[in-house]
């Protein structure tokens, strides 16, 4: 599928092959008036509609002339630039994703192609109204100072209605000029306000702007504790990508964490970076997507997709949290973030810093080896401490049937709000309860689209499915033995621990932050705020509380129930129990107060308690690489995944059973199933799996392909390849 490279050369005048933004494999051939170079925008007709595309090679040629459709340049000539075509090839090729699909992450706005149009603006003519009304004379006053501004802006600042403003334009005494349709996006500023930065954070900023310096690829895990000023310190590396007047591209694990992201950069730089995620309308997408096209967007901080953009010039990639799974894009192309940026900075030829307290263990064991620079921050910054851990075990430390926190929780609750001080609680689960069964003959109500239960959300008097979405109200009799009103909620979800913490403590201020509460984000960002500002005294929340967060006055942070970990047959589960866990508990005592995190248990000789406990991470880590080892399982040997979906369960099962059979036989290769997946029914459809396990010297890809090609099935399955998984449901 790779077409020849192009990058330096012209393509033959008048024909090229085009790669289209939708599902194909292939780039098709076109005639151009012109000759094209590689990463042209055209416009490329396809059947009875025109479709954008990109001059991505060299025609395959097999198409007759007469037949050979044209294709235009866009006005302006926009194009991709050729790093970006490069990543997009070699994106399609590790993920098995067909390259138009990749293209099209690369094309998230259509609309930053089409012509620049002028905003009309005003300012003072010489024109005078036949009255000069005390409305008209502030609206004068107002454009006095010679800016342009739009109708709307002297209406709202001359505190006038725009037909005022309108009055003034008819009598000549206003008038129009064009301004550019954006304002242009202001610049950092590397010297805006520099922190003093503390021994180790200076090494580790020396060596960061060395490699922004150096312009070459090379990998940095910023492997900081929490609180230790990772971001200070990577700001350091951003400002002086900045000074060479280089593109630096931030990215986050969700977009939840920018909002204070933003404000921290604007404190650091002085203004805003561009931001890039999918909340952006139509319209700021164009603006951003031009102004890094153009160089004039210096630094963007944006979620996954932001990977896609086409930088002008990119001089250094962050990568913030870098062991968040929220970095694994699940649908349509599956791909890891992660190491799609440390891709894309290799075909750029920039350096890349991973950060984290609790790093992935494969970039932890990539440091370990040496192929990573480990810049290493060992404690807080000022004199801040690590939060003391300790675990309360539940089988017999709880409280009266029914009730999530253990008296001693609710004692150093107590304790933490008497003296001032702030509390979090920190319970993954979204909701009033994560199962409702019948009491009288055990039936649980599941979703009628997924093998999941419903999880009831009592604010809002629904049961929800949190794979599918579907919704129900509560059935007043259990639909299996028609007992009335017999219906229990089990287990605690956030909603349920707050009601119980407004029973225990009616007087506190508090609120919840989950990613579905009522008010949607807007009501979470408020939770946020509230604590960030001191207006509640305890903050109930999800993962999205977990981490990220800077709270001064947070000193007690409660885990509701840490046995909440992952799955049997889920390589990363201990990993990832490991990880959220001492992020939350890194959420407290990050000023002058010292932190206590009390941690709710059935297992409390289990390795990751332990772990926690002894706050010896690398212990941990190591212990995990060993256990991976043994077992060939990433980052010593590879896998992928290939999830088998459709609405008929029979095909799928057959279709299962028909790749197993055809899965060629070759050296370190092994192929796990079918079996039904961990969720064997997803929004109405079947799922089964296979497991492919290699060495790490196997390439994976060619074995899938030549595998997949092979291999004839049902029309209605779905097959989906998901290299490198991290989700094994
Ligand atoms: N050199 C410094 N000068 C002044 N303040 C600093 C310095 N380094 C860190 N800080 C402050 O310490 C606090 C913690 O830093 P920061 O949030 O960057 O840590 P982090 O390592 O990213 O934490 P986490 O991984 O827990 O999110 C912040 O308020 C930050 O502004
Ligand atoms: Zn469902």
């Amino acid at each position: 599928m790779t077409a020849p490279d192009l990058k330096s050369g012209k393509t033959d005048c008048c024909r090229a092959g085009v790669l289209l933004p939708l599902p194909l494999a292939d780039a098709y051939d076109y005639k151009l008036s012109v000759p094209a170079r590689r990463g042209q925008i055209v416009a490329a007709p396809l059947g009875p509609r025109t479709s954008i595309g990109v001059v991505w090679g060299d025609a395959a040629g097999g198409v007759a002339e007469p037949r050979l459709k044209q294709a235009v340049p866009l006005d302006g000539e926009p194009a991709l630039p050729p790093g970006l075509c490069d990543f997009v090839d070699w994106v399609a090729q590790y993920t098995l994703t067909l390259p138009g699909m990749v293209l099209a992450m690369a094309l998230r706005s259509r609309q930053a192609f089409e012509p620049e149009s002028a905003r009309v603006a005003y300012i003072k003519g010489d024109g005078l109204p036949k009255k000069l009304t005390p409305a008209r004379q502030r609206v004068l006053d107002t454009a006095a100072d010679g800016l342009a501004r739009s109708v709307p802006q002297l209406a709202e600042e001359a505190n006038v209605t725009p037909a005022v403003v309108r009055g003034l334009i008819d009598c000549g005494a206003l008038i129009p000029v064009d301004l550019p349709e954006f304002d242009p996006f202001p610049r950092p500023d590397p010297d805006f306000s520099q922190p003093v930065l503390d021994t180790e954070q200076d090494l580790a900023a020396h060596v960061m702007k060395g490699a922004v310096k150096a312009k070459r690829f090379g990998v940095s895990l910023l492997d900081g504790v929490t609180g230790s000023g990772k971001t200070e310190t990577y700001f350091e590396a951003a400002a002086e990508a900045v000074r060479l007047g280089r593109q630096v591209l931030i990215l986050l694990p969700e977009i939840a964490l920018t909002v204070q992201f933003l404000d921290r950069f604007a404190a650091r730089f002085g203004v805003r970076p561009a931001e890039w995620h999918s909340d952006l309308s139509q319209r700021e997408r164009r603006r951003v997507y031009r102004a890094v096209m153009s160089g004039e967007a210096r630094v963007v901080v944006g979620a996954r997709s932001a990977l896609f953009l086409p930088f002008k010039d990119l001089g250094l990639v962050i990568v913030d949290e870098e062991h968040e799974q929220a970095y694994k894009q699940e649908d349509g192309a599956i791909y890891h973030a992660r190491d799609m940026a440390v891709v894309r900075a290799r075909i750029e030829g920039c350096p890349v810093v991973l950060a984290s307290a609790t790093p992935s263990l494969e970039s932890y064991v990539n440091a370990k080896t040496g192929r990573y620079a480990h810049l290493r921050l060992t404690s807080r910054h000022g004199a801040a401490v690590l939060p003391e851990v300790r675990l309360i075990d539940l089988r017999n430390d709880r409280g009266d049937p029914g009730t999530f926190l253990s008296p001693t929780l609710r004692g150093a609750l107590a304790t933490t709000i008497e003296a001032g001080e702030q509390a979090m609680l920190f319970l993954n689960r979204r909701g009033y309860a994560p199962l409702t069964l019948c009491e009288s003959c055990g039936h649980k109500l599941v979703c009628r689209n997924c093998s999941a239960w419903l999880v009831e959300h009592r604010y809002r008097k629904r049961l929800v499915c949190h794979h599918c979405g579907y919704e129900t109200g509560l059935p007043t009799e259990c639909p299996e033995c028609h007992t009335q009103g017999a219906f229990t909620a089990c287990g605690p979800g956030v909603e349920r621990v707050m009601e119980e913490f407004k029973l225990a403590f009616p007087e506190v201020r508090v609120a919840i932050a989950s990613s579905d509460t009522m008010g949607g984000p807007a009501e979470m960002q408020l939770a946020i705020r509230a604590m960030m500002k001191r207006e509640i005294d305890v903050l109930i929340g999800t993962q999205i509380v977990a981490k990220g967060h800077h709270f001064p006055q947070l000193t007690l942070v409660g885990v509701v129930d840490a046995d909440l970990g992952g799955s049997d047959g889920d390589l990363r589960a201990r990993e990832r129990t490991f990880q959220l866990l001492h992020q939350v508990a890194g959420r407290a005592g990050r000023a002058e107060k010292p932190g206590l995190v009390l941690m709710q248990t059935r297992n409390p000789k289990d390795a990751v308690m332990q772990a926690l406990i002894a706050s010896d991470r690398d212990a941990f880590y190591d212990q995990e690489t060993k256990y991976r080892e043994v077992t060939h399982a990433p980052p010593f040997g590879r896998l992928a995944a290939i999830i088998l979906s459709g609405h008929d369960g029979d095909a799928v099962r057959s279709a299962g059973r028909i790749l197993a059979q055809t899965a060629p036989a070759a050296r370190a290769v092994k192929v796990w199933g079918p079996t039904p997946a961990f969720y064997s029914l997803l929004r109405g459809q079947t799922r089964e799996r296979l497991l492919v396990q290699t060495e790490k010297s196997v390439d994976i890809q060619a074995y899938l392909r030549t595998w997949l090609a092979a291999a004839t099935l049902p029309k209605n399955v779905r097959v989906v390849v998901d290299v490198d998984p991290v989700s094994f449901f």
